[in-house]
């Protein structure tokens, strides 16, 4: 994912490191605005050996990918202190956390956050996570998710007499976690009541990280529309996950692949709707909220397709094979005579080996990316300038030269990608360059917390897929349907059909709640 992307929709005048207000280097390129949570709870008699701090730390750099514009940690001693250890700022994860942050970042229990904005602009001010300081100490909340009903809740909570200091959704979460329920909850902390009071108000798209004193609770809105698992931090010489008793520490993150980086290993995925609780006891399920309209869940589709890490797990199968298997679907459903299957790198690239083993032809590498051009300001109006996203990539001739080529990529979006790439191919030699995307064309915004521009900016709803491929100088595209898209994904799930489902609103128009903007 590029690093170069960021609007925000709700707040003020975006000055962050990568905010509206800068001027871009290249067209924007892809999807953007993810978000990553990371929590760590050490087990057994506090303080343990654990460096809690340094482990969400470690747990932040594997989702990167998910957010690139600001970060931070906060971490609790669980001693019933009145303050909570904070480090946030702007930028990328190793840039922040120096060794005085992490010095003064030491507890028994932490979470963190890395950023891209949706609902207020990426600035200081809305970096997660967020603290407040309530009637039963203080509060601190990361989010993963975009409010569909924010604007509705912004106005019941000043309603009841409370003023919020940001635009963001997120702190708006932690302001109606501090209203007492109707009926009142007796003067008593009663988190997990207040986090049920608040899936009431507010159907999706949230995974939330919430920690009090001495705990983190994990909420994962009752469509699972955002991605949140679980780990365990085994002793040395345990096997697999060992006995309940067998735990270093507790974790739980967006993705299974920050587990790796950390010697975590992975437990299972937090249900959609349930909270659970990790404290130095153990983990355990508090309550399962259940979808008002009883239907299934939601879970966003481009998780598999772009945004998640390749080594991410998701109802028990890897992202990239999910990729592979869409790859393969898509020969199924758009076969093409050609000698080689190459990708653009680098999300389209699992496709792209799926689609060379079903069709019988040899993959070959034809792209190198240059992961670090996006953030280099070039004046506009310049020669380079006008290479577009072609500066990202440079062809390998030998691989192209004479060759009808297949070039998978994992999805259009304005279309600024594809065209540059391919006259890039066809200056180093390409004889035949045929494009096939492994998902549907992308026609409608997404209102859960992903930046897709305005239906205009979307090229599939200006081209059909025989003019696109015109305009951008191919000698065919082709898209993967709806359906095989969903079939690869159900594939190799480990789910029963019946307890997933999946958001494609940005594909079909169908969203899965009424939407309140
Ligand atoms: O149609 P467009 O608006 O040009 O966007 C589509 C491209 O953007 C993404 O790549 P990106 O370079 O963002 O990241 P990647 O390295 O993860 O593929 C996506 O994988 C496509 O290649
Ligand atoms: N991308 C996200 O998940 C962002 C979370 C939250 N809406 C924010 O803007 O900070
Ligand atoms: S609309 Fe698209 S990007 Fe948004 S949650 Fe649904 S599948 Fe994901
Ligand atoms: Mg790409």
């Amino acid at each position: 994912m590029d690093a170069l992307q960021s609007r925000s929709r709700g707040g003020g005048a975006g000055a962050g490191a990568a905010g509206a207000s800068e001027p871009a280097a290249l067209p924007p390129t892809g999807l953007t605005h993810e978000c990553g949570v990371f929590g760590c709870v050490a087990a057994g008699d506090w303080p343990t050996q654990m460096d809690v701090a340094q482990v969400v730390c470690l747990g932040l750099i594997a989702l990167q990918h998910r957010g690139q514009e600001s970060a931070g940690i906060v971490t609790s001693k669980g001693t019933g202190g009145h303050n909570f250890n904070v480090c946030k700022g702007m930028g990328l994860i190793s840039n922040i956390f120096n060794n005085e942050a992490m010095e003064k970042l030491k507890g028994n229990l932490g979470i963190g956050h890395t950023r891209y904005s949706t609902a207020a602009a990426s600035e200081v001010i809305n970096c997660q996570p967020f603290v407040v300081h309530t009637a039963y100490g203080p509060l601190s909340l990361a989010h993963n998710g975009e409010l569909v009903n924010a604007k509705e809740l912004r106005a019941q909570v000043y309603d009841r007499g409370v003023g919020l200091s940001t635009h963001s959704d997120s702190e708006l979460i932690t302001q109606t976690l501090c209203l007492d329920p109707p009926g009142g909850l007796g003067g008593r902390p009663d988190w997990p009541g207040r986090i049920k009071h608040l899936m009431a108000l507010t159907p999706m798209a949230y995974s939330l990280l919430i920690m009090d004193n001495d705990r983190v609770y994990g909420v994962r809105d009752p469509y699972g529309n955002r991605p949140l698992c679980l780990g365990k931090v085994v002793p040395e010489g345990v096997q697999g996950l060992g006995r309940e008793s067998d735990a270093d520490a507790w974790v739980i993150s967006s993705e299974s692949c920050s587990f790796q980086s950390i010697g975590a290993r992975f437990v299972r995925e937090v249900l959609p709707g349930e909270i659970v609780e990790l404290s130095k006891d153990g983990v355990k399920t508090l309550d399962t909220v259940g979808r008002a309209d009883g239907g299934l869940p939601s879970f966003c589709i481009f998780e598999f397709v772009y945004f998640s890490r390749p080594d991410t797990i998701y109802e028990g199968q890897t992202v990239y094979s999910v990729r592979k298997e869409s790859g393969r679907m898509l020969w199924r459903e758009s076969p093409v005579e050609a000698d080689i299957v190459s990708s653009v790198p680098e999300s389209g690239t699992a496709a792209a080996h799926g689609f060379a083993r079903e069709s019988g032809l040899p993959f070959t590498e034809v792209l190198c990316k240059n992961r670090y051009v996006g953030r280099t300001f070039i004046q506009p109006n310049t020669r380079l300038r006008k290479l577009g996203v072609a500066m990202k990539f440079g062809a390998l001739a030998e691989e192209v030269a004479g060759k009808r080529l297949v070039l998978i990529d994992d999805s259009i979006v304005r279309g600024n990608t594809i065209g540059p790439i391919i006259k890039l191919l066809r200056d180093a030699g390409a004889k035949e360059v045929h494009i096939r995307i492994a998902s549907p064309p992308l026609k409608f915004p997404c209102y859960m917390g992903i930046n897709i521009p305005t239906r205009e900016e979307l090229v599939a709803n200006k081209l059909e897929p025989a003019d696109l491929a015109a305009h951008v100088g191919a000698d065919s595209l082709a898209y993967l349907s709806v359906d095989g898209l969903v079939q690869a994904v159900r594939h190799g799930a480990k789910s029963k059909k019946e307890d997933s489902g999946y958001c494609t609103a940005c594909l079909t128009g169908e969203y899965p709640v009424k939407l309140n903007w």
